[in-house]
């Protein structure tokens, strides 16, 4: 993943200790040579895939630019990897992301809506609540006119273990202001699903 999260500060050894009482629970030796490192190797992972808990959208949207833009925004196939607070085992997928910029035309950088997906994501989430999130934080802090933000992953919870159905994609949306119109929700829907595969 091209990402750069920076690692979110845990308890490390708390992190490790929980992590060793984990192994031995499962009844595994964690003192055999695998294993050893493995609690403070966990603890660090754990720092990367939470990072988005210590991170604000206020600071992310923070540097807007105006260029008089009062068009439609729309980036496509935003990775996604994120903790299901249900198992805490991934789910992954894409976001794509659409706003249309507040009436002073201000717009923020690009690299900043997948920040903005990073963030939310890099968090015990569920996909829903990952998909409101972003489309608010735009409204709140960009003060955009219309949102429209669609999530579409995979649940590892669903794939590997419970119901066991690999494949299958859930897919969740939210629309705010503008985007509400049908005629405009028709072109960001007809902009998000052009050119797709
Ligand atoms: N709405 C929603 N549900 C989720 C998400 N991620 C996981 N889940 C679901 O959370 C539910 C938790 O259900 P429980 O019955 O408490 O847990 P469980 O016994 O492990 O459930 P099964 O997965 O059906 O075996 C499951 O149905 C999961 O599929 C998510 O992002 N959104
Ligand atoms: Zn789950």
């Amino acid at each position: 993943m091209a990402s750069e999260a920076k690692p979110h500060v845990v308890d490390q050894p708390r992190a490790e200790a929980a992590v060793r009482e984990l192994l031995i629970a499962i009844g595994e030796d964690p003192d055999r040579e695998g294993l050893v490192e493995t609690p403070a190797r966990v603890a660090r992972a754990y720092g990367e895939f939470f990072a988005g808990l210590s991170l604000d959208a206020g600071e992310v949207l923070s540097k807007t630019f105006r260029i008089d833009h009062e068009e439609m925004i729309l980036v496509r196939d935003i990775e996604v990897y994120s903790m299901c607070e249900h198992h805490l085992v991934p789910f992954h997928g894409v976001a794509h992301v659409g706003y249309i910029p507040a009436r002073d035309g201000r717009v923020t950088g690009l690299s900043k809506l997948a920040r903005l997906v990073e963030m939310y994501a890099r968090r015990p989430q569920v996909q829903e609540r990952l998909t409101t999130q972003v489309a608010d934080s735009l409204v709140t802090h960009l003060g955009a006119q219309g949102v429209m933000v669609i999530v579409e992953c995979e649940h590892l919870c669903m794939s590997m273990r419970g119901i066991r159905k690999p494949g299958s994609r859930t897919i969740t949306s939210a629309v705010r202001g503008q985007l509400r119109d049908p005629a405009t929700r028709a072109e960001a829907m007809a902009l998000l699903l052009g050119g797709k595969r």
